[in-house]
């Protein structure tokens, strides 16, 4: 068995799509939003794309921004994944570029015999040539990727929340309005929103190309969830400062009947946070209100006079991150105090002088570590999501002088969780 991995050409665009989850199809073990409650797996495939439809997207594949490499066994395409270019937004509010694993698949005859793995180094040696010094995923299945110095780094709840049980503690008057609007509107309000948001929120990620084009299409999706609804809410001055997407499925069940599947909810400041939660969890002729891929520390429950109502339904990964350059990443983000430690990662002792202006991180050969870690630690520390103690508590972490995982959390306390709420 004759292995290749290399970039593949542009006639080589259609093969290699049909083997990606988008064509091939994907047990997906978290299902679309609306799919909880129409009982229908929204995936894509929903439907095989055409030949003409492969065509039109093999077309523009190959860009700057879509970095694919395949497995060739024998000379026959067996496996593919890709890098795509984006950035991350760090600690500090510094963005920098991250090599997005994305896509990755390899047909189901040809498992299990080190494909992946060889992707996997050319993806990673790609990321380096590139001087990106950080690689994230979203994973499959929650084995795969330690391996390869990947620790989950950025968390989601999936909540709902009775309407019923959905009384705010304050009254509110809003200082702005809401507004529900046509796909094309939202289309053109939420690139300039997020991108606000992602100037702030650490652990945000840029958009993939195209991600809003959707919006204006409009256009029913086939699992029965019905039509997105729009809603912009804007501040005083008229400036959009918030906005959401929403659905109301139909439901074959009485009992799963009177659901809004909130999609998506960003707001700028708490007056827009308010304001679209103080529509939506009050939505005439729905029962209730579900949630999913939202931060895990949601300021709405403690909005709540009854903060139990917000039933919490599940916990998952999302970012997971790879330190492939531990200096460059560690000098990346600013901290949460000022301290000094020697941190060993993966046998490397590294001095890093951290504070909340910036962090100088230097090669300490020899010097006695205050704390031993891998690599694959580092990434679920680095953006705060994580901290030291509780993998120190779990035999992951190696404490030398007494009470250094403790400063290494007062460094890496974020304000807010990390959370990206884009996928690439
Ligand atoms: C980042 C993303 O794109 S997530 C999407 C990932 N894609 C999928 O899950 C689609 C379905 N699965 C697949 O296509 C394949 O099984 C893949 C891509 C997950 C793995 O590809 P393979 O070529 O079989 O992996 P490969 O043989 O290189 O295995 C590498 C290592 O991972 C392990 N591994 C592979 N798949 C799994 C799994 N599902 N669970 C646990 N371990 C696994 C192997 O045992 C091997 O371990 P080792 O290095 O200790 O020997």
């Amino acid at each position: 068995m004759t292995i290749e991995i290399r970039p593949i050409t542009q006639g080589e665009a259609v093969e290699y799509m049909r083997l990606t989850p988008w064509v091939s199809g994907f047990p997906q073990e978290e299902p679309e939003p609306v799919a909880w409650y129409t009982g229908r797996a929204a995936y894509p495939p929903l439907v095989q794309p055409t030949a003409e439809q492969l065509e039109q997207y093999c077309a523009g594949l190959l860009t700057d921004w879509y970095r694919p490499q395949a497995a060739f066994v024998d000379g026959k395409l067996a496996g593919g994944s890709a890098i795509v270019s984006v950035e991350l937004t760090l600690p500090g509010g510094q963005q920098v570029p991250m090599g997005g694993v994305s896509w990755t698949a390899v047909l189901p005859t040809y498992r299990r015999r080190g494909l992946l793995r060889q992707m996997m180094g050319a993806l990673l040696d790609d990321c380096r040539e590139r001087g990106e010094f950080l690689a994230g995923l979203s994973a499959s299945e929650g084995a795969i990727y330690g391996r390869y110095g990947f620790g989950p780094a950025t968390f989601q709840h999936r909540w709902e929340v009775r309407r019923t049980d959905a009384a705010f503690r304050t009254p509110f008057t809003d200082p702005g309005r809401l507004e529900l609007v046509d796909g094309a509107t939202a289309a053109a309000v939420w690139p300039t929103l997020h991108e606000q948001i992602r100037a702030i929120r650490v652990g945000e990620i840029s958009p993939s190309a195209g991600r809003w084009a959707g919006l204006a299409a409009g256009g029913l999706p086939a699992d029965g969830s019905g039509p997105a609804h729009h809603l912009i809410h804007r501040d005083a001055t008229g400036a959009p400062d918030g906005a959401a997407i929403f659905r109301l499925p139909w439901a074959p069940d009485p009992a799963d009947a009177g659901v809004l599947a909130l999609a998506s909810l960003e707001a700028l400041n708490p007056d827009a946070y308010r304001a679209l939660w103080g529509l939506l969890l009050d939505f005439d002729l729905t029962k209730r209100v579900v949630a999913a891929r939202r931060p895990v520390d949601e300021p709405l429950r403690w909005m709540l006079t009854n903060p139990r109502a917000l039933k919490l339904a599940r916990t998952r990964d999302n970012l997971w991150l790879n330190i492939l350059d531990v200096q460059r990443a560690l000098e990346a983000r600013t901290y949460a105090a000022t301290d000094a430690l020697v941190l060993e990662v993966d046998g490397v002792s590294w001095r890093l002088d951290a504070a909340p202006e910036g962090a100088a991180c230097t090669a300490a050969p020899g010097v006695p570590a205050d704390v031993s870690l891998t690599v694959q630690e580092l990434g679920s520390l680095y953006l705060g999501g994580v901290r030291a103690s509780e993998f120190r508590d779990a035999g992951r972490i190696r404490e030398h002088t007494s009470g250094a995982v403790s400063r290494l959390d007062a460094l890496l306390r974020p304000d807010r969780a990390p959370h990206n709420a884009m996928a690439f």
